[in-house]
C-alpha cells in the first residue's frame, strides 16, 4: 500500500469531511477519496473558483473539498437526482462551515439541469455521476465554463485491455471515458492532464 500523505490522513480524521466519506460509503454514493479530494481542493483554489458546477453531489464528500479551494464567497452548484443524499450534502457543507448561500443544490438529471445554468459563467466543473454521459458533460462544460476554466472528470481511466486476454466488448462507461479522451486529444484548445490518483482524474484547461 502507497503512503498515506499526511494531509490526506488528517482528512480521514477531519469530522464534517470524514462523516460525509462515511455516509458516502453506507449510501454506496461511492464518495472521493482524500488523494482526489485534495486535487480538486487545489486545483479550486489555484483557479481561484468562485463558481464551481458539480455533477454527482452524492452526501457531499467532494462538494467540501472544492468548497475549501474556492474563494471564500465562490458558490458551488451541484447536481443529483438523489433527494435524500442532498439532503445529506446540505448538512454535512453546513456542519464543515458552510453558509446556504454557499451551496446551490439542484435536484434532477445532470443532462437536463446543466442546458439550464449560464453560458461561461464558471470557472470549474466536477464531473463525478453518470460515467455513460461523460461525452455530454465535456460539451456542456465547454459551454459552461469561462476561457481558462477546468472540466475535471473522475474515474477517468479507461479499463486497460489485455493483450492476449479474450476479446471483450468495451461496457458503455468505458466507451464514453474514450471518447471524451478522444475528443480532448483531437482538440487544441483543450490542455489536458490526467492525473493517476483513483481511477483517474483528467483535468482540463477550456483554452482561450
Ligand atoms: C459517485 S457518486 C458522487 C459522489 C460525490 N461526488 C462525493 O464525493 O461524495 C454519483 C452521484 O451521481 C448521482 N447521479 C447519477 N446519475 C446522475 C445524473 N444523470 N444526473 C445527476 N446525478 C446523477 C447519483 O445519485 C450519485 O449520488
Amino acid at each position: 500500500m502507497r503512503e498515506q500523505a499526511r494531509f490526506e490522513q488528517d482528512a480521514m480524521e477531519d469530522g464534517p469531511l470524514a462523516d460525509a466519506y462515511d455516509a458516502g460509503v453506507r449510501s454506496a454514493t461511492a464518495p472521493v477519496d482524500a488523494a482526489t479530494g485534495a486535487a480538486l481542493r487545489f486545483l479550486a483554489a489555484a483557479i481561484g473558483a468562485r463558481a464551481v458546477v458539480e455533477v454527482g453531489t452524492g452526501c457531499g464528500t467532494s462538494g467540501i473539498w472544492l468548497l475549501r479551494g474556492m474563494a471564500t464567497d465562490g458558490i458551488l452548484t451541484t447536481v443529483d437526482t438523489r433527494a435524500e443524499f442532498q439532503e445529506y450534502a446540505r448538512t454535512a457543507f453546513s456542519r464543515a462551515g458552510f453558509g446556504a448561500g454557499r451551496a446551490r443544490l439542484i435536484r434532477g438529471s445532470a443532462l437536463e439541469m446543466l442546458p439550464r445554468l449560464t453560458d461561461g459563467g464558471y470557472d470549474m466543473v466536477f464531473v463525478d455521476a453518470d460515467p455513460e454521459s461523460a461525452p455530454h458533460y465535456l460539451s456542456e462544460a465547454r459551454r459552461l465554463l469561462r476561457p481558462g476554466g477546468v472540466v475535471v472528470f473522475n474515474d477517468a481511466t479507461p479499463v486497460p485491455s489485455e493483450p492476449d486476454g479474450p476479446l471483450r466488448v468495451p461496457d458503455p462507461a468505458e466507451t464514453a471515458v474514450r471518447e471524451v479522451i478522444q475528443q480532448v486529444r483531437e482538440d487544441e484548445s483543450l490542455i489536458p492532464l490526467l492525473l493517476p490518483i483513483g481511477q483517474g482524474l483528467l483535468a482540463v484547461i477550456r483554452g482561450a
